[in-house]
């Protein structure tokens, strides 16, 4: 009899721990979402209760080889330059306005005196000058009575005048290109914060898009921080500075940079300038000493001065003294998106006699395009 009363108890017992141990493996093991939750909106679980594994980890974790030798910088693709303006035609809002004010006068029933005195006040607004703005009127008021003024007509009319002003027959090419085995030298002159460095570096781009191989010069030695940011632009193109101490001779980063691309044998050296004031006579001699020291190897076959198009007349006078030193043969107006004042590119074309050659639109790498006349009336009048 005890013998089952034994038996009975060990029964008890063995049952009372197999239920106790099954509910523990219930309350431990990792809990699947219930299959409504996935339609839901899922809160993550809380974090506390994934536990720590406590054995090894397994899996070896591999030292990437980037880490051990640096992998090569990815070469960015420069836009090739002939697509660029128009892409970045929007960007000429600003001025546009001029094209739609000047549309929107000239389509009135009757263009009397004061339709004439408006267009006259929208063209000087837009910084085209006293002269070409005189000259464009006069040229509208005959061809508007001689062809009879419907809006379409005036429309046309004003494409083709407006174009004439711009000057399509002015040679626009950059002169990138140096006579026999020379390269060509472009010599980026302007004043501080026209934005010369970024000029440079995107001209590299389009060098680069246009397959020449090209080296920059770092000669802003002033500005500590040129060299860097000229650098910067230079690598992701595959691009090379010739960089020299800063604070050290302008000239002589010059001369070296020109060496080093005659020796190379490279197509174009591009080389960058300290921006400054054109009333500072110092450094205007500084420049036209790196001009000089240059072409003791070879000659500058382009002296671009980068024109700010927002500083409007201002941007005039810059442009004659320096023309006055270093014989600017070409312009490049930056910063022609956030301006009003497009017509700034007939007054400095007039007011030199030098084309402007490239206009930039934007901070983006290849917001600089080459300038054309048609694109930019049409941009203008779009
Ligand atoms: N919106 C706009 N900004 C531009 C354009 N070109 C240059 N910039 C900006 O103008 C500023 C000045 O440019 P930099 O290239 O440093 O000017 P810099 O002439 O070399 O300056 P310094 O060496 O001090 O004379 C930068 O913030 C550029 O991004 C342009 O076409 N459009």
């Amino acid at each position: 009899m005890q013998e089952w009363i034994y038996l009975v108890i060990g029964i008890a017992v063995v049952g009372v721990l197999a239920i106790a141990g099954f509910v523990t493996t219930r309350v431990r093991r990792p809990g699947r979402l219930p299959e409504k939750a996935s339609t839901d909106v899922i809160t993550p679980a809380p974090s506390t209760t994934v536990e720590a594994p406590t054995a090894p980890p397994t899996v070896e974790v591999e030292t990437p080889e980037a880490s051990a030798e640096p992998a090569a910088p990815t070469l960015e693709t420069p836009e090739k330059p002939a697509s660029r303006l128009v892409r970045l035609r929007q960007r000429l809002a600003g001025s546009n306005a001029l094209g739609r004010g000047l549309l929107g006068l000239l389509s009135r029933d009757q263009l009397d005196e004061d339709t004439w005195e408006a267009i006259e006040d929208l063209l000087i607004g837009a910084d085209i000058g006293v002269a070409p703005t005189q000259e464009l009127v006069e040229n509208l008021r005959t061809r508007l009575r001689v062809e009879g003024g419907q809006a379409a007509d005036a429309r046309a009319v004003l494409r083709e005048e407006l174009i004439n002003l711009v000057d399509p027959t002015m040679d626009r090419a950059l002169k990138v290109s140096g006579a026999g085995d020379a390269p060509g030298v472009v010599l980026v002159v302007g004043v501080n914060g026209t934005g010369k460095t970024t000029t440079v570096g995107k001209i590299a781009r389009i060098l680069v898009a246009d397959e020449r191989t090209t080296l920059l010069a770092a000669a802003d030695t002033f500005r500590a921080a040129a060299a860097d940011q000229l650098s910067t632009w230079g690598e992701r193109v595959g691009v090379e500075v010739v960089r020299g101490p800063e604070g050290g001779d302008p000239a002589s980063v010059a001369f070296d940079a020109v060496k080093e691309g005659i020796d190379r044998g490279v197509d174009t050296v591009v080389v960058d300038t300290a921006g400054r004031l054109q009333n500072k006579q110092g450094l205007m001699d500084e420049l036209g000493k790196v001009k000089r020291v240059i072409e003791k190897q070879t000659p500058v076959t382009e002296v671009l001065l980068v024109l700010d198009a927002t500083t409007g007349q201002n941007g005039l006078i810059q442009a004659k003294v320096f023309s006055e030193v270093v014989d600017v043969t070409g312009i490049a107006l930056t910063k022609l998106d956030g301006s009003a004042k497009g017509g700034i590119v007939v007054a400095v074309q007039r007011q030199l006699g030098v084309p402007v050659k490239l206009v930039g639109l934007g901070e983006g790498p290849d917001d600089l395009a080459p300038f054309d006349p048609a694109a930019f009336v049409d941009a203008l009048l779009s």
